[in-house]
């Protein structure tokens, strides 16, 4: 044990140096919160101390750890700590006073000072048999005054045989410094320590996430090959059931939704899982083009049909031979042209502009539209006939609002697909950031959440997680607090706060117009007579010159 005359100062010194070093070494909280603990208790010659821990509410200290014999296997269990018992701040109870002040608390004997309720203290005693007499209460706040807790030191005793004295005043600036270093290195144990616990959270996310899709793969895919789409929704089950049915024939299909709503995807699906499914899968926009190219594109055309057919062209009809035509954005195809495809499905032939004679072909089409045909028909944009040859097997695709549950696995989905692509290590989201993701409207459905997706991972740290910041139109919500908002809000009320605000600036005018109240008054635009009713309220009269 050390006792701190001037001369063994820089013994002390020394003895500080080598527990910071220890303290700095040690990972583990609890264990760390315990060399602490003896650390002071060395330092101080306590027989026996505690720390509590603030929560996370800020409200409660709760007992960590505990030594010296009748703190340790105390018969009364240290208890948890209000610090605000009915709304109001607990000066009664000794370690409360000192979190909620910051202030060293030294006592030289609990029985002859009624500063505080030692009630607890008194009764421990009684059962153990010990009398405590000095004490000392720390409270465990960093350079910035964030208070981590409070460690409690019990009766100061330098030699085994001495009798308890009280803790010296020179001590306390010696301790204080001492548990400013052991809260921040304590603090960025528990940072440390939620950083790990987050990761394997997320880890723990995706492996559920991962586990769920596949089990649901496997579910469908009995028969059917969903790789790449991601939907646990119920509409998105719905989806796969009906392919499932059509999967295996050569229907047409007309699948409908909203834009970026996976209509080319789905339409892929079913070729992949049809009787085609070796020849090629040929998508084309009907809306991209205008009416001669895109006619030539689709049917073809021969040498010399128009002035620029120079040579035969293929058109993707012919192309798709065995496989798949998906014709997107089927609502904005000519009329024209519709009245050509419609032969097209009922003879499975196609005549190339130019040609005598029509070629047969086996392939299956698929069409997709975000538009509401029947709507178009009843306008007389688009044929009923033709309508009707491809809603034979009508798909409809939700809308992502419609299934924010599958937000989640499309998120995690992209983050992989683009950590790839970008050479990264992105280990996941944070919960909050989904949540923000999830109160979106995406009315660009899901191209929409995997263009976010893609910038997030641009933007977050090589080896990090996704974060809110990292979100397009992303602002802190926190609003930072002023010093002065800071000193302030140490008021219980919001009354009291103005008031005190209210205080401040008349004493800063009345000042700098020399206790002149009319002047004062007169500045801030009130009466005389307010300003000295105010004056009254704040005690402000002293500082004025009433006859002016
Ligand atoms: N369920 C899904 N799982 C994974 N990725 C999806 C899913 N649905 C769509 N995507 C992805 O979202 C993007 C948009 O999908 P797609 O092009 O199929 O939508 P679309 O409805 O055809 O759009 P548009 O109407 O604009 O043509 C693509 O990158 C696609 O891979």
């Amino acid at each position: 044990m050390i006792d701190y005359g001037i001369e063994e100062s820089l013994l002390a010194l020394e003895e500080l140096v080598k527990i910071n070093l220890s303290i700095t070494r040690e990972k583990n909280l609890n264990l760390l919160l315990d060399k602490i603990l003896t650390a002071a208790r060395k330092l101080t010659a306590a027989e026996a101390g505690c720390i509590y821990i603030l929560d996370r509410t800020k409200r409660y200290l709760h007992p960590e750890v505990a030594q010296g014999e009748y703190l340790h296997n105390s018969v009364v269990p240290l208890q948890k700590i209000d610090l605000k018992p009915d709304r109001r701040p607990n000066m009664e109870e000794v370690a409360a006073y000192a979190a909620l002040s910051g202030q060293i608390v030294n006592i030289s004997d609990a029985y002859s000072y009624s500063g505080f309720n030692f009630d607890d203290i008194y009764h421990r005693d009684r059962l153990s048999g010990i009398r405590t007499r000095s004490l000392m209460v720390v409270p465990l706040t960093d350079y910035e005054g964030v208070s981590l807790g409070v460690m409690q030191l019990f009766n100061r005793r330098v030699s085994d045989a001495g009798d308890v004295e009280p803790f010296p005043d020179k001590l306390e600036g010696f301790v204080k410094a001492f548990a400013v270093q052991a809260v921040v290195v304590a603090e960025n144990n528990r940072l440390l320590a939620e950083n790990r616990n987050l990761i394997v959270q997320l880890d723990e996310t995706n492996q559920v996430l991962q586990i769920e899709n596949e089990e649901l793969r496997s579910r469908m895919s009995g028969k059917l090959k969903v790789d790449e789409i991601i939907g646990q929704s119920a509409a998105m089950q719905q989806v796969f059931n009906l392919i499932e049915k059509i999967a295996d024939s050569t229907a047409t299909a007309l699948i409908q939704g909203e834009t970026g709503t996976g209509k080319e995807l789905i339409a892929a699906c079913i070729h992949r899982n049809g009787p085609h499914r070796d020849g090629p899968f040929i998508p084309q926009n009907c809306a991209a083009l205008p009416e001669e190219l895109l006619e030539s594109e689709l049917f073809g055309y021969r040498k010399g049909a128009f002035s620029g057919a120079t040579q035969h062209k293929k058109g993707l009809i012919e192309a798709a031979e065995g496989g798949t035509l998906f014709l997107d954005e089927i609502g904005d195809m000519p009329l024209k042209l519709q009245a050509k495809l419609l032969r097209v499905l009922q003879e499975r032939e196609v005549r190339p502009l130019g040609a005598l004679e029509s070629i047969p072909v086996n392939i299956r089409i698929l069409a997709a539209t975000h538009q509401d045909l029947p709507k178009l028909i009843s306008e007389g944009g688009f044929r009923e006939d033709l309508f009707y040859r491809l809603n034979v097997f009508p798909i409809e695709l939700p809308a992502l609002r419609e299934r924010r549950e599958d937000i989640p696995a499309l998120a995690h989905y992209f983050i992989v697909q683009f950590s790839g692509q970008y050479n990264k290590a992105i280990s996941g989201i944070k919960p909050q950031v989904l949540d923000l993701i999830q109160s979106l409207p995406l009315p660009g459905n899901i191209r929409e959440l995997r263009n976010i997706i893609e910038r997030a991972v641009l933007l977050a740290e090589q080896d990090g997680v996704i974060e809110p910041q990292h979100l397009p139109g992303y602002e802190s919500t926190d609003i930072p607090v002023t010093p002065l908002e800071q000193e302030l809000e140490g008021s219980a009320s919001l009354k009291d706060i103005m008031g005190r605000l209210e205080a401040r600036v008349i004493a800063r005018h009345l000042q700098r117009h020399k206790g002149n109240q009319t002047r004062t008054a007169d500045a801030l635009g009130v009466s005389r007579r307010s300003l000295v009713e105010k004056l009254g309220r704040y005690n402000l009269r002293e500082n004025s010159c009433e006859l002016n």
